[in-house]
């Protein structure tokens, strides 16, 4: 058929591998990749063309970009109608003001008529031999939010999203305004705890709390995770019977060094805090003290095994004025006993949790992902 019109099959080769990526830049790759993204000029320019219904989302969705409120909104129209002619728009204009527009798709074809577009599976390293398309659909979301929350991006765009009932299931958190009473004690490069000990609070608004109880190979694998998004600060609490070897390899990723305190409270302003099993009582004391100060952006609860102490933290947290972007419980049934209705709360079972650690975080060992297959019995 091409020799019939005079071509042939040479005229169109594979497109050439690009990879320019250098370790040594010091920014991920996920972020490189689209940061070298050049939106053209023409397609900036596109928006002078848009309808009014494309008008109204395109101002709906730059707007919650721009604020900084986040969002989640569906796009839905008859074929042809202008969806993607949408996101080009949205993609030139954010790209064109320095900031993360990712372009997805469920399928290779959609995301090739999106400039930088890519398939959802490849951008976020999701397994094509995921069997449950729900779960898949869950993942595809959860994973935006978490990079958009890291702030690693400021918009993605999932074209031909499979499964619509799945978004209803999401909604983005409207970050908290913090209280006149945190504002003035950052003024006041001061707060006040609970017992009226003043310490600086300069850095704490980067914390992120983790409450982590999972087995230690997937413990060593959030810490990867983390860094990757730049959380930087941490709270453990842990309850790990290897705890040394644990505290020890935390440090070494963090700081190439090792802890000064070992099995007792270490609560400083050396980035990480980290507290013992023998702390119990240490640590609550801690959740008492401490949560009204969060500012993070996570709080990511593994495990049910802490169950009192977890409810504590969140109860903390809930009455004080968070900017909570993600909260993640694992393993947590009774969602109700906790007050969450301040909080977005995804509920990742451990089958979920599963895929998420096969397929978004680097150094996953065959031993994690063994461990998992063999003990979730839990269905998303
Ligand atoms: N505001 C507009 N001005 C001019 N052309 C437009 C406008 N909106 C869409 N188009 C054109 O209409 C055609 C269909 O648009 P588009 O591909 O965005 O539709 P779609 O809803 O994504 O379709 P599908 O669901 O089949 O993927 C394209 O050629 C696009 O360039």
């Amino acid at each position: 058929m091409l020799q019939s019109m005079g071509k042939d099959i040479k005229t169109f080769p594979l497109p050439p591998i690009m990879d320019a990526y250098d370790d040594a830049i010091g920014t991920a790759r996920e972020v490189y990749e689209e940061e070298i993204i050049e939106p053209a000029a023409g397609d900036v320019a596109l928006k002078d063309c848009l309808n009014k219904e494309q008008r109204a989302a395109y101002d709906k969705i730059l707007s919650a970009v721009d604020t900084d409120q986040g969002g989640l909104f569906f796009v839905d129209g008859p074929g042809g109608t202008g969806k993607t002619y949408l996101y080009r728009v949205l993609l030139a204009t954010l790209r064109s003001q320095g900031k993360i527009a990712v372009a997805t798709a469920t399928s290779g074809v959609a995301a090739s008529i999106m400039p930088g577009g890519r398939t959802a599976h490849s951008r976020f390293k999701i397994p094509l031999t995921i069997d449950d398309d729900a779960v898949g659909a869950f993942m595809l979301h959860f994973l935006s939010l978490v990079y958009i929350a890291s702030r690693c991006y400021d918009l993605l765009c999932l074209d031909n999203c499979p499964d619509r009932n799945s978004l209803q299931h999401i909604t983005v958190p409207v970050p908290m305004e913090r209280s006149e009473r945190s504002r003035r004690a950052r003024q006041d490069n001061k707060w006040r705890s609970r017992r009226g000990r003043s310490r600086s609070c300069t850095r704490r608004s980067c914390w992120t709390w983790m409450t982590l109880t999972a087995p230690q190979t997937q413990r060593l694998n959030w810490i990867d995770f983390l860094e990757r998004l730049h959380g930087k600060r941490m709270l453990l609490m842990d309850n790990s019977m290897n705890w040394n070897q644990f505290e020890s390899m935390l440090y070494a990723r963090l700081y190439g060094t090792r802890p000064d305190v070992r099995d007792a409270l270490a609560l400083s302003d050396t980035h990480v805090c980290t507290v013992a099993r023998s702390c119990q009582g240490a640590l609550q004391e801690l959740i008492l003290d401490e949560c009204p100060n969060v500012l993070g952006n996570f709080v990511v609860c593994l495990r049910e095994s802490w169950s009192n102490l977890t409810k504590l933290t969140l109860n903390r947290i809930g009455i004080s004025d968070v900017q909570i972007r993600i909260l993640m419980l694992v393993g947590f049934d009774q969602l109700e006993e906790f007050n969450l209705t301040w909080c977005w709360c995804p509920l990742i079972t451990d089958r979920l949790l599963a895929i998420l650690h096969a397929s978004t975080l680097p150094n996953v060992t065959q031993e994690s992902v063994d461990y998992y297959q063999h003990h979730c019995e839990v269905e998303y």
